[in-house]
């Protein structure tokens, strides 16, 4: 079985509030972005053991620890799985906010209830998301949501950015989730989230921005030269993505998104969402 786990944008975040488990609550819109792996989750030869093989961009980390592999392992715990044979081509960068990682782990855990016939309900396999990440859950619906708590509730909201145009610029910065949220001080939200995502997207500039933004921009200027440049190449809206260090555009009414002077290092997707 072949799958292709997408990346995830983040309109909007707001921490909200330390909690007692040692994260933070947040409140923030995920949309799915169209920018994707390869996973491939098949039945293992007879007589072989699991195996994980990877292509396309290094993931740093212990093959072992990879959420793949810990997407497997979680449901071999309650299901009697035979091994598998998984190869991951990895193209969405990682440490970049766009939550690469997590989108895998969820997919490989869509692709091991649909091959062996688990019978998972969406809810359940929810569950065993929030278990390898708190981004992972998002992936079993992705569709736009409102995610609260430690981004793991969802609500519905009524958002369609289907066909809009859209940059996603990676300087090439892995920033570590946890050192990013280390740097944020949870406050009150300046603007509900809920109603400003229901304007029109031309007023999110005024209304909807990311915490991390305040908290990460100092040290690494270029998250704010990228923005910038977005805003003046025509975005309508421009934002860090989670915790970086992805910048994204957004052009609606536009074909495709306008080309920018970039360092040739940085990586960058163009299409729509
Ligand atoms: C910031 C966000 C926004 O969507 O995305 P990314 O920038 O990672 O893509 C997410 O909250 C990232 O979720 P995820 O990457 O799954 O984080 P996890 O592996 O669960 O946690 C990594 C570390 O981040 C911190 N963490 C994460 C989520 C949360 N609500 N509060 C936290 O404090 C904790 O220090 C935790 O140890
Ligand atoms: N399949 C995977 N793809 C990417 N990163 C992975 C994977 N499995 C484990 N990781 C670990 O997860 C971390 C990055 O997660 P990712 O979701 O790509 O970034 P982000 O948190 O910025 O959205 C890295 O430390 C990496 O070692």
């Amino acid at each position: 079985m072949l799958v292709f786990p997408n990346a995830k944008l983040n309109l909007g975040l707001y921490i909200t509030s330390q909690r007692p488990d040692g994260f933070r609550n947040l409140e923030s819109v995920f949309v799915p972005l169209p920018w994707t792996d390869a996973l491939e989750v098949l039945p293992a030869f007879m007589g072989t053991e699991t195996s994980l093989t990877l292509t396309g961009i290094p993931i740093p980390g212990e093959l072992a620890t990879n959420l793949c592999l810990r997407a497997y392992e979680l449901l071999k715990a309650d299901f009697d799985l035979p091994p598998v044979q998984l190869h991951l081509h990895k193209v969405v960068p990682i440490g970049a906010g766009l939550g690469g990682g997590s989108g895998d782990a969820a997919f490989a855990l869509r692709a091991l209830n649909d091959l062996f016939v688990l019978g998972l309900t969406p809810a359940a396999l929810e569950g065993y998301a929030r278990r390898l990440g708190s981004d992972c859950a998002f992936f079993i619906r992705n569709k736009p949501v409102l995610a609260y708590e430690r981004g793991d509730v969802f609500e519905d909201v009524t958002l369609d950015l289907t066909g809009v145009a859209c940059k996603v610029v990676y300087p090439g910065l892995h920033i570590s989730t946890a050192e990013a949220y280390s740097r944020v001080q949870p406050r009150t939200p300046r603007h509900e989230l809920r109603t400003a995502i229901s304007q029109p997207l031309e007023t999110w500039r005024d209304t909807i921005s990311n915490d991390f933004e305040e908290a990460l921009m100092p040290q690494y200027p270029v998250l704010g030269e990228i923005k910038a440049q977005l805003y003046a190449a025509g975005a309508a809206y421009a934002s860090l993505s989670g915790s970086g260090s992805a910048v994204y555009g957004l052009f609606p009414g536009q074909e495709t998104p306008p080309k920018l002077e970039l360092a040739q290092e940085y990586q960058v997707w163009d299409g729509r969402l």
